[in-house]
């Protein structure tokens, strides 16, 4: 099957099934089969990983992990779409298909993902590593990348297509226009690396923007550097947030009600700034560092 992913045998596909492709849903199927070939080889699974896919679709990223990985969580929210994928998967005993929608809500993963995934990991005993591999639905691709490296455990490794415009922000560095809460987020935690830029052309039906393979590895000891890792979340995300005020204002309006403004001067101060340096001019280094400060001011 995954072999027939064209534009013409989808085409016929979802015609013969009386369905359509859903924009809602981030319905952009890969019909490149070697840039299918790319995420799956880019993400250098062995027999003792797990890896989740969000967004199964017709199952041709599916079938290519089956081969490569130990165990396989694969999720969609799509009723036919589920159905669909069913057939084509049942020869793989080792792939999980969950049926669901991939979020709680904006700040939560469904629960049952992460606890089949656990469940896997602990199966395939020490050495198993858990990662994401996926063409992703573009519209969860922030939320659902923020929150596994939130949550318990980490992906050792995400390979996955997202917009080429969530890319650059994703790999952006300090002082340009792409910088911001995701950046330092996960670049926090994690080394970022664009695979592959791809054109509209590559999708059936086609996007309307450009599209990237990233590879995301967890770099653990620098994750475990970090002393309260919701703290730092909800943070940086406070201090990115009017990205036109200094460091000052922004720190202010942060930790009101938490810091007094003289609180926040000193802090700064022992942080090593006067509060006229913008946050987006600071190296996620630097941002690590001063949100360890305002943590133990608040503590
Ligand atoms: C870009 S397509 C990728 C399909 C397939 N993996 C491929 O590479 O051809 C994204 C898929 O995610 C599904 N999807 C969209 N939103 C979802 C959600 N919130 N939870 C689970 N699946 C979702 C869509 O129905 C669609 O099948």
């Amino acid at each position: 099957m995954a072999e027939r992913q064209t534009a013409t045998y989808l085409n016929e596909r979802f015609i013969a099934a009386g369905l359509r492709p859903l924009t809602r849903f981030g319905q952009n199927f890969l019909i490149d089969l070697n840039l299918l070939d790319l995420i799956a080889r880019s993400a250098e699974m062995q027999k003792t990983d797990v890896v989740l896919e969000v967004g199964t679709g017709m199952g041709s990223l599916t079938t290519r992990l089956a081969e490569a990985a130990g165990a396989i969580v694969t999720v969609e929210i799509d009723d036919n779409l589920a159905e669909l994928s069913q057939a084509e998967l049942e020869q793989y005993p080792h792939v999980l298909q969950l049926h669901c929608d991939a979020l709680k809500n904006k700040h939560t993963l469904a629960p049952e993902l992460m606890d089949n995934v656990r469940k896997a990991l602990q199966s395939l005993g020490e050495s198993a590593r858990f990662m994401l591999v996926a063409n992703l639905p573009y519209n969860i691709a922030t939320p659902l990348i923020s929150n596994l490296l939130a949550g318990d455990p980490p992906p050792d490794r995400m390979v996955v297509t997202i917009q080429k415009e969530m890319a650059d922000r994703l790999v952006a560095a300090p002082g340009s226009k792409d910088y911001g809460a995701l950046s330092v987020w996960v670049q926090s935690q994690c080394a970022v690396e664009i695979v592959r830029v791809m054109p509209p052309q590559v999708f059936w039906p086609r996007p309307k923007i450009d599209s990237a393979i990233v590879r995301i590895d967890l770099q653990p000891e620098r994750r475990a550097a970090i002393a309260d890792l919701k703290f730092f979340h909800e943070t940086v995300r406070a201090l990115f947030f009017h990205r036109r005020k200094l460091l000052r204002s922004v720190t202010c309006s942060a930790f009101k009600g938490r810091l007094s403004k003289p609180e926040v001067d000193q802090t700064l101060q022992a942080a090593g700034y006067s509060g006229t340096e913008r946050t987006e001019q600071l190296t996620v280094d630097q941002i690590i560092e001063l949100c360890e400060h305002l943590r133990q001011a608040v503590s």
